[in-house]
């Protein structure tokens, strides 16, 4: 099975390590590199975009006036939204390639641990079993369990929302709020994470998997995430202009943030934490305040049997 890889940043280049290392040809493409996109996508059996968001809608234009075989297989594992469409990256691919099985790979994957031969577990996704079973068979090994999944909405979206999160954890950490603090933090935002990808059209039980919860927790709990070191950043006074400057890589939390409200509102979705990340991030409220608004709302019942509820 051929595989190539769009994208030579962290993720991609991780992916790329692990197909190789189960013996499988890998292909990988970059905008800066000499393979031509036309020849990275000729007679691929699986195409797999590492490609942040930003550039996900110009590349799959370019590879929609090239032409490509209906029987690749598109794996998406960019975690963002489009701020054009407000769709997920997996969508965009689907819109432009309807013919095309689609898998989602999605879970608590930082690239860096990936990279250095630590063991990891993943999801893959799809409407289509065996092109979920195929995407499987690419990656998995001893160091890198691959579990398939139906719902590939739900994945995707737990792999994007996280990232919000994982900014106000960073905040939380950086003002040394404490563990309380940050275990609340967390668990509180679950619900919300459901809220929205329930609402969206992800299956519930999804939220609380490996591309759910689990990729909430080491996104939260991890200084190599770069959306907890914009939110780290931030809590240590800096400007967001600061932060992503001296950021190694992509931190998709920060356009997410701002998509995610769009949607909220257009949905009437209640997303109280992420309301506060972005009024941080758009320079509305301090970090402090932003805490400060949290603690205040009115109290209520852990669980509503309403989950539209918060
Ligand atoms: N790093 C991680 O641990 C993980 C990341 N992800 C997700 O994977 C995606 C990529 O992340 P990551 O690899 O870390 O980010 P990087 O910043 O390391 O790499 C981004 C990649 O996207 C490419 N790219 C950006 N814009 C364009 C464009 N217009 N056309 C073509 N290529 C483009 C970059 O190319 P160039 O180098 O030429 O700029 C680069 O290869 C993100 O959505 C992220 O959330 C998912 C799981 C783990
Ligand atoms: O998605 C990730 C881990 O699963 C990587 O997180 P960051 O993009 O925050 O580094």
């Amino acid at each position: 099975m051929n595989l190539t890889v769009l994208g030579a940043g962290a993720w991609g280049s991780a992916l790329t390590g692990l197909a190789r290392f189960n013996g499988c040809p890998v292909q990988a493409w970059s905008r800066h590199g000499e393979l031509t996109l036309g020849a990275a996508i000729d007679r691929c059996d699986v195409l797999l975009s590492a490609i942040s968001m930003g550039g996900v809608p110009e590349t799959v234009r370019k590879i929609q006036a090239l032409g490509l075989s209906p029987h690749t297989v598109i794996v998406s594992a960019t975690k963002g939204l489009d701020a054009a469409t407000l769709q997920t990256p997996s969508h965009i691919w689907h819109d432009a390639f309807p013919q095309n099985p689609i898998v989602v790979l999605s879970g608590p994957n930082l690239a860096k641990e990936i990279e250095d031969g630590l063991p990891g577990a993943t999801v893959v996704a799809s409407v289509q079993a065996t092109a979920a079973q195929r995407v499987r068979d690419v990656f998995a090994s001893d160091r890198f369990r691959v579990y398939t999944n139906a719902d590939p909405l739900g994945t995707e979206l737990g792999g994007t929302l996280k990232n919000v999160i994982a900014i106000a954890v960073g905040v939380c950490d950086g003002l040394k709020l404490g563990t309380n603090a940050k275990s609340a933090l967390i668990t509180r935002a679950l619900p919300e994470v459901v809220r929205i990808g329930t609402h969206l059209g992800g299956q519930r039980d999804t939220f609380y998997g490996l591309s759910g919860l689990g990729d909430m927790l080491a996104t939260c709990s991890s200084a190599l995430s770069r959306n907890y070191q914009v939110g780290y950043g931030l809590a240590q006074g800096k400007t967001l202009h600061q932060v992503m400057e001296n950021l190694q890589g992509t931190a998709e939390g920060v356009n997410t943030t701002n998509v995610l409200m769009r949607l909220a509102e257009r949905e009437q979705i209640s997303v109280p934490i992420s309301a506060q990340v972005y009024r941080l991030l758009n320079g509305l409220v301090t970090p402090q305040d932003g805490v400060v608004a949290l603690m205040d709302r009115e109290l209520k019942p852990e669980w509503w049997a309403d989950e539209a509820k918060d």
